[in-house]
């Protein structure tokens, strides 16, 4: 017990020390004995659903800090360390009111392992979600962990690839259906002509291409965002929440099955697995908000670039320890984990969220903080923050597709507006078949990785802006005999309607080709944009004229869309 103790003290403050074969046995036969021991908890029912900061506050006054409680559920769940501590707790529970709701409690006790079990089959109470995918009765249930992480990170993995494509391209043609009825159901219309378009015969409002699918099936993510944390047999392991947090779970399996990692983005986790798990500094406990390792992230890039970020929290190292750990990652990712890194970049992160912020600095360890990514023979920089799509030679596609809908007709001079621009690539690899492209982005850094990258490649007719799109559109005029195109590929929820009114009011955008990666998110983006004028909605509306989806994420339920809307002219019949 004393050298139990003793390892976890100086695990936590002390020097790093390899296990030997005696530890090693202990560590085996404490895992055993942990499986076996008893959790003590009190199901606490009645309260009411979301409002979880403040019953945590309420039960913190009351002295119990380590509860669990899905916004969604009506319930939550306070673990305690002993029987004794439960029956206290179970009269308190039941002698207290929360916001006029009598609480009543129930006493859970089971095996370490029961309890892992009963997460596993997902019996928890907690409402089964989609993501609990294929849905069988839990005592039926015979999916191996590996294969649950499959099912929840890559949900379609166990179709076809056609039949994946089909069942995305139907996703999108939904959404236009969509579109099509709301425009169709919107009342008080005072110029019915800006909507006759949505009267045509047919449910789909345009032309629907042919999804185009992605050239590459597996393997095929750059970026991958691994946590930290214990498997289910207690052991440090870099990989994949199995399940979701919110749902009380936080046990951490390998991305061995997952379909779209990489083989190197596997390999990447488990060498630095094997490194964790050697390290005296315990991994991060997303419940108790204790130890040290919390996140790897990974961008390999089909140049052989390799970025790793680790994630540390720090809170109870002393500075000197933190600078030794600096250096023995450096050691590591450049003497002994046999990876060709690029650049090795460091954060220390102790608050609450969980991944990597933007809240805490990022310290380049190796390297000079970037990596660079080949598009359509253009060449770009990425930092770690940076945004940039994870599937490039699906990327290559899409935007290949984008330059020919923008395609540009040669006796007009062209600007090409590339709204939410990120780091450039839209812009830089259209650049050369336009007279000039405006890029605005909201993201200074992300336009300082766009101006680098306009004079990597040699591209002189770029002008960017660090602004909201809503506050500098207007810097775009339009003159006589110039198109103006805007290109605009907002974040997954769409932006905020201020863009697309603005979009709107700027009367010389002919035309805009709207990049979604969720078009069930961004469908009131779709709407905004096509809604006859009013007081609200000034600026001529547009029409959708033609959609097509390109798949960017095979085995996941994510597609991109993109749709190409043209300005109606007023008193234009449809
Ligand atoms: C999906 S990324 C697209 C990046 C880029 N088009 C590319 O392909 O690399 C979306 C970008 O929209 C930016 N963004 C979101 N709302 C914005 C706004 N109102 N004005 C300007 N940029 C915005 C985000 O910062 C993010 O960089």
């Amino acid at each position: 017990m004393f050298k139990l103790v003793s390892s976890i003290i100086d695990s936590v403050f002390g020097r790093k020390r390899p296990l030997d074969v005696d530890d090693e046995d202990e560590v085996v036969e404490q895992q055993k004995k942990q499986k076996l021991e008893m959790t003590h908890r009190i199901k606490v029912t009645n309260l009411p659903v979301r409002e979880l900061p403040a019953v945590k506050k309420y039960f913190k006054k009351l002295g119990y800090n380590r509860i669990k409680k899905a916004p969604e559920w009506d319930f939550g769940f306070i673990t305690v360390d002993s029987e004794e501590e439960a029956q206290k707790c179970l009269q308190v529970v039941n002698s207290s009111t929360f916001k006029n709701r009598q609480l009543a409690g129930e006493y859970i006790t089971e095996t370490v392992q029961e309890h892992r079990d009963k997460f596993m089959s997902g019996s928890r109470g907690g409402k089964k979600g989609k993501r609990n995918q294929p849905t069988v009765d839990d005592k039926d249930d015979t999916r191996t962990p590996a294969e649950k992480l499959a099912d929840q990170v890559t949900p379609l993995w166990r179709e076809p690839y056609d039949v994946q494509l089909v069942k995305k391209n139907r996703n999108g043609t939904k959404q236009l259906m969509n579109l099509k009825r709301k425009i169709q159901g919107l009342k008080d219309v005072r110029d019915e002509s800006q909507r006759a378009w949505a009267f045509e015969k047919g449910s789909l409002p345009c032309e629907v291409l042919d999804p185009i699918p992605s050239p590459e099936i597996n393997g095929y993510r750059t970026k991958c965002e691994f946590t930290i944390g214990k498997n289910l047999d207690g052991e440090p392991t870099v990989g994949f929440l199995l399940g979701l947090y919110r749902d009380g779970i936080t046990s951490v399996l390998e991305p061995s099955e997952c379909l779209n990692v990489s083989d190197t983005a596997k390999h990447i986790a488990r060498v630095f697995g094997d490194y964790v798990r050697k390290s005296d500094l315990p991994v991060y406990d997303r419940v108790e908000k204790t130890g040290c390792w919390r996140t790897l992230m990974t961008k390999t890039q089909s140049t052989g670039d390799v970025l790793i970020l680790v994630q540390l929290r720090a809170a109870d190292l002393t500075p000197e320890r933190l600078e030794q750990e600096k250096k023995d990652l450096i050691h590591f990712w450049t003497q002994e984990s046999g990876i060709n890194v690029t650049t090795l970049i460091f954060q220390v992160w102790d608050g609450n969220s969980n991944g990597i912020t933007d809240k805490a600095p990022m310290e380049t360890l190796t390297g000079d903080g970037y990596i660079y990514e080949n598009v359509l023979g253009c060449r770009f920089r990425l930092s770690a923050s940076a945004f940039f799509q994870v599937n490039t030679p699906a990327a290559e596609l899409l935007y290949a597709k984008c330059a020919e809908w923008c395609s540009i007709d040669a006796n007009k001079k062209t600007t090409l507006l590339d709204l939410c621009c990120g780091t450039g690539t839209i812009g830089i690899t259209m650049a050369r078949s336009v007279d000039r492209v405006v890029g605005i982005e909201m993201v200074p850094e992300a336009i300082v990785d766009a101006k680098a990258n306009a004079k990597l490649n040699n591209i002189e007719n770029v002008t960017y802006y660090a602004n909201k799109v809503e506050d500098k559109i207007d810097v775009v005029t339009g003159e006589k005999n110039e198109e103006v195109i805007a290109v605009l590929d907002p974040p997954r929820n769409g932006v905020h309607a201020s863009v697309i009114r603005a979009v709107r009011d700027a009367e010389h955008i002919d035309r805009v080709v709207y990049i979604s990666c969720d078009a069930k998110q961004a469908l009131d983006n779709f709407v905004t944009l096509c809604r006859p004028q009013s007081n609200r909605f000034r600026g001529m509306p547009f029409k959708p004229t033609r959609a097509i989806s390109v798949d960017l994420f095979p085995h996941t339920d994510h597609c991109e869309l993109m749709i190409e809307f043209v300005r109606q002219k007023p008193n234009q019949e449809s």
